[in-house]
């Protein structure tokens, strides 16, 4: 069997895990790792794999995983899809996503490549979910509780804040989908803590939640990647009331994005040129195998 061949673009929490995923996975092969730096100071782990700064340096790619920030996803994915290679990426700027989809559908058909976009576990999995609930329950109230964990798209942003080292952001959950966002900062010398918390209350990131940030002497001492999620919907079935679902997860937050994306990569190679969410794609497609194999044993 041909194997897929992924390049991972980015080297991040994102980045790393999905190494693992891939390499966890029978139907990839890796075909290398793009870095702003190139290979000057490749870590270790990756040793077995071609590092470079420029994705056209690799021999051949199928489809590339962006694990950059979210910001820089669509920028990425129009210039990777224009040399004829498939994208894939966690952007997780829900208000921005249908605009995201609207300009790189363009794109793709142009090019003959197929993107998915918003593909980790929320946006995700958890669009997947959300979407069955309400199939399964189409009147009704659905509510998405994330955490007590680590945001990483957050803690992203506060990172890219000047005057900030290294940030954590944690979701708490207050329920009925309320979040608190309580941010910790490593600060540079001279940095200012009301300065730093005044920009994150500007950034639409941490705009719409109640906001705390702290400084902290070390990241590295308080930060734990783990996150979950508690999913509800209470509603109608046909005529018939209170229905009652619900969907749980408590995850290491990139292993699982990692392992996502790995999945969407994978059903991108079966997809129509165009670019798709995940509620968008058969779901039977996120796994190797036959369609045969898996309606004879999961369906
Ligand atoms: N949809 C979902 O469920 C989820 C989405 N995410 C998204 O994943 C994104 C990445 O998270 P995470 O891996 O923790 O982030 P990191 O900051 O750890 O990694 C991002 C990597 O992108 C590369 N990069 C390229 N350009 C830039 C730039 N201008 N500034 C900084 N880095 C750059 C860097 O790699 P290098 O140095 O190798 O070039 C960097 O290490 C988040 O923004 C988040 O929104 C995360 C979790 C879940
Ligand atoms: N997009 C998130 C994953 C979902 C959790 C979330 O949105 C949050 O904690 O705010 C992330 O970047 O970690």
């Amino acid at each position: 069997m041909k194997k897929i061949r992924a390049a991972v673009v980015g080297y991040g929490n994102i980045g790393r895990f999905t190494i693992e995923a891939l390499e966890a996975a029978p139907d990839f092969e890796i075909a290398g790792v793009v870095r702003r730096q190139g290979d000057k100071d490749k870590p270790l782990e990756l040793t077995p794999y071609e590092v470079v700064d420029d994705i056209q340096k690799l021999n051949y790619v199928d489809v590339a995983i962006l694990a950059t920030p979210t910001r820089l996803c669509p920028e990425y994915a129009e210039k990777i899809t224009k040399l004829g290679i498939n994208t894939v990426d966690s952007f997780d700027i829900h208000t921005s996503i249908l605009d995201y989809r609207t300009k790189q559908m363009e794109n793709n058909k142009e090019t003959g490549t197929v993107s998915v976009i918003s593909a980790g576990w929320d946006p995700g999995s958890d669009s997947v979910v959300r979407v069955l609930m309400q199939a399964l329950a189409p009147k009704g109230l659905s509510y998405t509780n994330f955490g007590p964990g680590m945001s990483m798209g957050h803690s992203v942003v506060a990172r890219s804040k000047k005057g900030v080292k290294d940030a954590l952001s944690m979701t708490i959950p207050l329920g009925e989908g309320i979040h608190r966002r309580m941010v910790y900062v490593e600060l540079e010398d001279g940095a200012k803590l009301e300065d730093i918390t005044h920009e994150l209350k500007a950034d639409d990131y941490f705009a719409h939640d109640e906001l705390h940030v702290f400084a902290v002497n070390s990241i590295d001492e308080v930060k734990d990647m783990g996150h979950g999620v508690h999913m509800t919907r209470k509603g109608v079935s046909g005529k018939t009331q209170n229905q009652r679902l619900s969907f749980d997860m408590s995850i290491n937050n990139p292993a699982l994005t990692g392992q996502v994306l790995v999945d969407v990569a994978r059903a991108s190679m079966r997809l129509q040129p165009g670019c798709y969410t995940m509620p968008e794609i058969p779901v039977i497609d996120l796994l190797p195998g036959t369609r045969e194999e898996i309606v004879a044993t999961l369906v």
